[in-house]
């Protein structure tokens, strides 16, 4: 996508936004669309699909976006103000210092890369019952599981191999599938799109991760981390009181909502996640959910993924 930077002579100078601008009395916001592009941009727009409508306020205004998708135009586009302008992934643009308004909206553009459904499974042998563990991804991708964070935190358990894993990820991806690898140093060369970190690798880490990566976090500090890297997604937990960590304080919805929307990059809902509480983690912002035990403790994992898809379908 394309951002330009704001000139000095504006409101907000030096934030990146969408190139665009105010309608004029009378005008549609499609033909606004198509005069500020010629003035700001040289181009003709010859297609372009309205995408969503969203509201902000400034200290000083109230702003309502129209923010349309433009796939087709005439002409070479340069910064006809003599604006900088710049060609960049929505990850990327994360890290640039944003109008406002504009950090929901990459988030919610980095969101339609996102598995879908955005249901993630936290695949960890250890919490599952003993030999049940590729049966239980096998059943949960049947039910139209797509992503899985692989947690590896030692040796594999009795009974699992790594080739008869690395094999079943190799069918996984076959199927549309999408692994993040959570694994400590040295990495296998299993078939994952990418990795998943900890609040506290990333905030080791001197240089972006190569290939796409999820974080999880539990901090505002750890979400501009993830933001300000590029993550295609960030866990944030814990949303609800688990059984596994009593002692965690929960963040809770009011607190998670207004984390989730600071920040450009989608963030994943976890914690005490289930059917019930799908819709909402979803109106405080979640951009998918992430669970272990409703799946991975489930009597029925297939069922269970299927209830768990039907919530966030319906929400
Ligand atoms: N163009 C643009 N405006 C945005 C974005 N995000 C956002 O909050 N806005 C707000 O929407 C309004 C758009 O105004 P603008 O300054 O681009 O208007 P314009 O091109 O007609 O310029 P001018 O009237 O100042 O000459 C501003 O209040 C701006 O802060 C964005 O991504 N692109
Ligand atoms: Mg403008």
């Amino acid at each position: 996508m394309l951002l330009d930077l704001r000139p000095a002579d504006k409101p907000w100078p030096g934030y990146w936004e969408f190139p665009g601008g105010k309608m004029e009395a009378g005008e549609s916001p499609e033909a606004a669309l198509h005069r500020e592009l010629a003035e700001e941009l040289g181009i003709t727009v010859r297609a372009a699909t309205p995408w969503q409508v969203r509201e902000y306020a400034y200290p000083e205004r109230r702003v309502r976006l129209h923010l349309y998708k433009v796939t087709a135009w005439e002409g070479r586009v340069h910064g006809r103000e003599g604006q900088e302008l710049r060609w960049l992934s929505p990850a990327a643009a994360a890290a640039l210092h944003l109008l406002p308004a504009n950090r929901g909206i990459l988030a919610d553009l980095s969101a339609e890369a996102l598995p879908c459904p955005p249901l993630f499974l936290i695949a960890d042998p250890q919490r599952a019952a003993a030999g049940a563990f590729l049966k239980i991804l096998e059943q949960s991708t049947a039910a139209g599981l797509r992503a899985l964070i692989l947690r590896i935190k030692g040796p594999l358990p009795a009974g699992l191999d790594a080739e008869t894993l690395a094999d079943w990820l190799a069918r996984a991806k076959g199927r549309g599938v999408q692994v993040y690898l959570n694994h400590p140093d040295p990495l296998p060369s299993w078939p994952v799109v990418g990795r998943h970190f900890t609040e506290a690798q990333l905030a080791d880490c001197d240089a972006s991760p190569s290939s796409p990566f999820g974080v999880s976090c539990h901090s505002a500090a750890g979400l501009a981390r993830a933001e300000a890297l590029g993550a295609s997604y960030a866990l944030l937990s814990p949303l609800f009181p688990t059984a596994t960590h009593p002692h965690t304080p929960a963040l809770g919805l009011a607190r998670f909502a207004e984390l989730a929307a600071a920040v450009a990059v989608p963030v994943i809902a976890l914690g005490g996640i289930d059917a019930r509480r799908i819709p909402e983690a979803r109106r405080a912002g979640a951009r998918g959910a992430a669970v272990l035990s409703e799946i991975l403790s489930a009597s029925d994992p297939h069922a269970a993924t299927q209830t768990l898809i039907h919530a966030w379908n319906a929400a």
